[in-house]
């Protein structure tokens, strides 16, 4: 494990996405900060709380019972063993666990809220989350199983657990107790204090965490579809006018207007078009793809809030001394993020299915071979190039687009009717990494249906469209991992190290300055 020099320093600074996915992927790593004023805001807070259980104060949830249970009083000897209650009765989660990058995303996040200072936990509880960070101890978190309102209690039970030395985790692909775990590493298992459970559990963190990793690789999606349209053009011997500069100018969405620019960088006429106006997936991508482009930078803005916000009930305020009882466990502006950025990225897998059907089908393709198949002479008859990945896309297109249904729209009441109004954000941050999957898988086929175009065009003539200098370098770069493909090919090894590609963001396209 190979973690770079780069440190994530949690405390009062602001964090951003970038921190949390370099953390995800153990480019970076993570440390508290050690400036006084920081930990002495941390020990006010544990001791502040000490003084108000000391003059028997009501405190929800440490003198309390939870949720709807806040009318229950605990007697003073069971105080202590309240916390451990939580994260043990909320161990019903389900469904498949979170992978490892997307556990230590969870991890960080979490640490990101209570590193605000609002929450009443000792250092030794933040050095102990910062410690599993650091060993990569991956708690085993079952995805399903929160309405992410009550925050992510219950996946977020299986961290706390971990912290304190009960469940399972992960340490590099095994599979092992988290006493065992915490024992190799030197970590004592934790004795939570009070509060500590609800600050631990009480959170957006799962879905904030899903939501960093869902906007960085729909940044990535913008990037590769706008890079994709270019040389689509390019083989469907289209229009790069379309995309003029004087043209964009009239419709100012500064997101659009930076994908047309994209396009004039990548693509320029070379004169006798083949038709006046190009097909909308082709025409319109700056206006499909614009509306992800426009829309990255408020998402990203909603994202960060929450990841540095206190998000966890009831707060406490180290400075003025007050105890503060609210509900900013309640994720809905994540829940509208991932909401709303799946239904922009399942709109870019579409329009891309749409340009791959155009480009397969002979009818539509100004003069290549159908199925862009580069088998010639008898032997074309038995080759059916890219069919069956045509049809492949439109089955991961389709599903794509089914997800799209907004999640937060079926809040219903729960616990009692004490959560009678919840967020359902961690669901729509699943669905939207779903999508983004299954839009990278259409990415990859694209690779290979523009890859085998482009080579195509030069081979039969007729280009209407120069390649500019970045995009000519990113078709010899794809030459390099995909072979021209005459005679057929099963294409699941292709397709799955096009993933791997596409997940590690391994070509860098244009000038990332404004999102
Ligand atoms: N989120 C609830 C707390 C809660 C905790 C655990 C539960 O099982 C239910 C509710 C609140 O702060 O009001």
């Amino acid at each position: 494990m190979t973690l770079s020099t780069r440190t994530v320093v949690f405390g009062p600074a602001r964090l951003c996405i970038e921190d949390i996915v370099a953390l995800s992927r153990r480019t970076a790593a993570a440390r508290l900060d050690t400036d006084a004023a920081f930990t002495q805001r941390i020990s006010a807070g544990a001791q502040y709380l000490d003084r108000l259980l000391e003059e028997e104060g009501q405190i929800y949830g440490v003198t309390t019972g939870y949720g709807d249970s806040c009318t229950v009083g605990i007697p003073m000897d069971l105080v202590s063993e309240l916390p451990h209650h939580l994260y043990t009765y909320h161990g019903c989660g389900l469904g498949e666990y979170f992978n490892p990058p997307q556990t230590r995303a969870i991890l960080a996040a979490r640490l990101a809220s209570l590193t605000r200072g609002y929450s009443g936990v000792s250092m030794g509880l933040l050095q102990q989350l910062t410690a599993l960070i650091t060993h990569d101890i991956l708690p085993r978190v079952p995805a399903e199983g929160s309405v992410g309102a009550s925050g992510d209690l219950t996946p977020l039970s299986y961290v706390v657990a971990a912290m304190c030395g009960e469940r399972d985790v992960v340490v590099q692909d095994e599979l092992m107790s988290a006493a065992t775990a915490l024992q190799a590493a030197g970590l004592e298992p934790l004795r939570l204090r009070p509060k500590e459970g609800l600050a631990m559990m009480n959170g957006t963190a799962v879905m904030t965490a899903l939501a960093c990793l869902a906007w960085d690789k729909a940044r990535y999606v913008s990037d590769m579809a706008t890079r994709i349209t270019a040389l689509a053009v390019a083989t469907a011997a289209g229009n790069a006018y379309h995309f003029d500069e004087a043209l964009f100018a009239a419709k100012p969405h500064p997101g659009q207007q930076r994908v047309a620019a994209r396009l004039r960088a990548d693509i320029s006429d070379i004169g006798s078009e083949q038709r006046l106006q190009d097909r909308y997936s082709l025409r319109c991508a700056p206006h499909v793809i614009g509306v992800l482009e426009d829309a990255l930078p408020f998402l990203r803005s909603t994202i960060e809030n929450e990841l540095n916000s206190a998000n966890d009930n009831p707060l406490i305020d180290p400075q003025e001394m007050r105890l503060l009882h609210g509900g900013h466990f309640y994720g809905g502006h994540i829940a509208f993020a991932m909401d709303s950025l799946k239904n922009l990225v399942a709109n870019v897998a579409d329009l891309l299915d749409r340009q791959m059907a155009l480009l397969v089908d002979a009818r539509y393709n100004h003069g290549l071979p159908a199925n862009l198949s580069g088998a010639t002479g008898p032997r074309a008859a038995i080759n059916h190039g890219l069919k069956a990945l045509q049809i492949s896309v439109s089955a991961w297109t389709a599903e794509a687009l089914k997800l799209t249904m907004p999640a937060s729209v079926f809040s219903r009441s729960t616990e009692c009717h004490n959560q009678d109004k919840v967020s359902m954000g961690t669901i729509a941050a699943r669905d939207c990494l779903r999508v983004l999957q299954l839009t990278e898988q259409v990415l990859a086929a694209m690779l290979i249906t523009v890859r085998q175009g482009v080579q195509l065009r030069a081979r039969e003539g007729g280009a209407t469209v120069q390649l500019g200098a970045g995009a000519a370098a990113f078709v010899r770069e794809l030459e390099q991992d995909i072979a021209f493909i005459d005679e057929d090919v099963a294409l699941e090894p292709l397709l799955r190290q096009l993933m791997r590609k596409i997940d590690g963001q391994a070509w860098s396209m244009y000038d990332q300055a404004h999102s």
